[in-house]
């Protein structure tokens, strides 16, 4: 049995136009992985078709059998809530599977840790419409991650917040895949804060699958150049962790979005 996820030769279309072609990637649980990539490059369709929301063709597999809706929490990029409810019942509506009529101490608990951990007690109360966007990605991120998924699916899920909220929230999905045994994806832009922080990275561009393992083996200065169109020296930080220090944009960008 081949443990975690394996995908195997996933093709993607949406409307009539192939996006994501032929990726086949094997990921371990208990790993955080930044997929990266340009603007273009597949990394929200990648995401959305392993969670379901667009057609895949290939063979896709959690330790070896087919992945249900209720192992995944997917969370879309720029998600929202405009409904008339408090942060505390958004997290709440993250245990629906298993909420009754009354609400259990232990799920009233489980949504309290999560604000705490959140950073976001003092939120509990407030209508969701009255958040301001870092809030509400605060609020809906512990809505996926109390229902213990074993495959989270984040898309750009810390494009909203400061810097410390940015670095909690790192910190605490590789808390909850190691102590769970579970893989978190996320898409994102920041490639420093994924370099600081992923156990490995996937970077995608123009569709494909262009490099997959840790930060530090994967991206590459002539990387950089090639894939994101950018000139740019990959420094050691203070931890020997690398830091990618941008310079300028080619002339001519090769990026996906030029296509
Ligand atoms: N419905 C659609 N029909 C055709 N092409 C689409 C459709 N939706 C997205 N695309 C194209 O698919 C490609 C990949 O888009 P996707 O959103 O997956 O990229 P991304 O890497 O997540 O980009 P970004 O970083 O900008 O969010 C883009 O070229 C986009 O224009």
């Amino acid at each position: 049995m081949t443990r975690g996820l394996m995908i195997r030769q996933m093709n993607v279309t949406r409307g009539k136009t192939p996006i994501v072609h032929d990726v086949t990637l094997h990921l371990q649980p208990g790993l955080l992985v930044s997929c990266i990539g340009p603007n273009g490059a597949g990394k929200s369709t990648l995401l959305g078709a392993l969670a379901g929301s667009f057609a895949a063709t290939g063979k896709i597999t959690w330790n070896g059998t087919a992945l249900t809706p209720s192992m995944i929490g997917h969370m879309p990029q720029q998600c929202r809530v405009d409904a008339d409810l408090t942060a505390l019942q958004v997290l709440l509506l993250g245990q629906h599977e298993t909420l009754g009529l009354r609400i259990k101490n232990s799920q009233m608990d489980a949504a309290g840790e999560m604000l705490q951990s959140l950073d976001i007690m003092a939120l509990a109360n407030r209508p969701m419409t009255s958040l301001s966007g870092g809030q509400q990605q605060l609020v809906l991120l512990g809505q996926r991650l109390i229902r213990k998924p074993k495959l989270l699916l984040l898309d750009e899920a810390t494009s909203a917040l400061d810097m410390a909220h940015q670095m909690r929230v790192m910190q605490l999905i590789r808390d909850y895949v190691q102590k769970n045994d579970a893989l978190a994806i996320m898409a994102i832009h920041d490639l420093n804060l994924a370099a600081r922080y992923s156990d490995e990275i996937v970077l995608m561009h123009a569709g494909r699958l262009e490099a997959k393992g840790p930060f530090a083996d994967a991206m590459t200065e002539e990387r950089l150049e090639r894939v994101y169109g950018m000139r740019a020296i990959l420094l050691p930080d203070i931890a020997g962790a690398p830091v990618i220090v941008p310079l300028h944009p080619l002339a001519s960008p090769t990026s996906s979005i030029a296509a």
